[in-house]
């Protein structure tokens, strides 16, 4: 079964119909990409999968994802244990003003682990698999803002991986960032894969070309086609598709 299942989803903004009846499954350990033009609700989708839209008013959501057998929308469901299972990276870097070690312990404490060992063994695996550890490793006590864009970045989703996720969701995660910068963020994605399932928002065509297994074209809130990535791009189905992924318009 899929990780994640997204059935006759629609999403409205007070009227505006911005999400219209979109199926999704995303298996476990896939990089799923995200793409279409401005508007076409790649960020709406992906904060639903973590209810995040729950904090926009008049927000109201029909259909179901279910994630790990289990309806997310359920009245019963424990929102802060969802957005445990399912965290976000955001598009700027977005570190507290704290260390860089307490900038990944937040999570830790704010769940309730205080043990020190513990603490600090899973700040340093997290940097470690955040491809940060290298480079921060003796200035674990500096503040954070004082990191370069792409340090926090990696530092973000260290702080991500700290709790221990199933899912990493990224709404544009490199595109403040420098082309090097993308690049190791790139190459961390393709590691983190090994361990996570991550669903990522991008404007870069050729990064989700690069990085996904599976794309999702969206436009003017639909989902005009989703598939293997490489055939989404070399032989797009629809024609809307072929226009976007060939650079006709968006
Ligand atoms: N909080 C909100 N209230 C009302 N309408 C919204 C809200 N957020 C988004 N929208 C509208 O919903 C539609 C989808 O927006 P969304 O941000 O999901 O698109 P997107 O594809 O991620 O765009 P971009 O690539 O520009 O980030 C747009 O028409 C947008 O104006």
């Amino acid at each position: 079964m899929s990780l994640i299942q997204t059935k006759n989803l629609h999403l409205h903004y007070g009227n505006f119909h911005a999400l219209k009846d979109v199926n999704i499954e995303i298996g476990r350990n896939e990089v799923v990409a995200l793409i279409g033009p401005s508007g076409c609700g790649k960020s709406t989708y992906l904060r639903t999968l973590n209810r995040m839209n729950d904090l926009i008013d008049g927000t109201s959501i029909k259909g179901e994802i279910i994630i790990d057998g289990q309806n997310i929308y359920d009245k019963k469901l424990d929102v802060n244990e969802l957005r445990k299972k399912v965290g976000m990276v955001f598009q700027k870097p977005t570190p507290f003003p704290k260390s860089i070690f307490e900038n990944v312990a937040y999570g830790l404490r704010v769940n309730g682990i205080h043990k020190k060992a513990e603490v600090e063994e899973t700040v340093e695996q997290s940097l470690k698999q955040a491809a940060l550890w290298d480079e921060v490793k003796n200035d674990l006590k500096k503040s954070a803002l004082a990191l370069s864009g792409g340090q926090q970045q990696r530092l973000c989703i260290a702080r991500t991986i700290a709790v221990k996720p199933e899912i990493i969701l990224m709404d544009e995660p490199t595109s403040a960032l420098d082309p090097l910068s993308t690049l190791q963020i790139e190459q961390l994605i393709e590691e983190l894969r090994k361990t996570f399932t991550v669903v990522i928002v991008t404007h870069n065509m050729q990064q989700a070309y690069r990085i996904s297994h599976k794309t999702a074209f969206f436009y003017l809130g639909e989902l005009i086609e989703y598939a293997d990535t490489k055939q989404l791009f070399e032989n797009p189905q629809h024609e809307r598709t072929k226009n976007y992924v060939q650079g006709k318009f968006g």
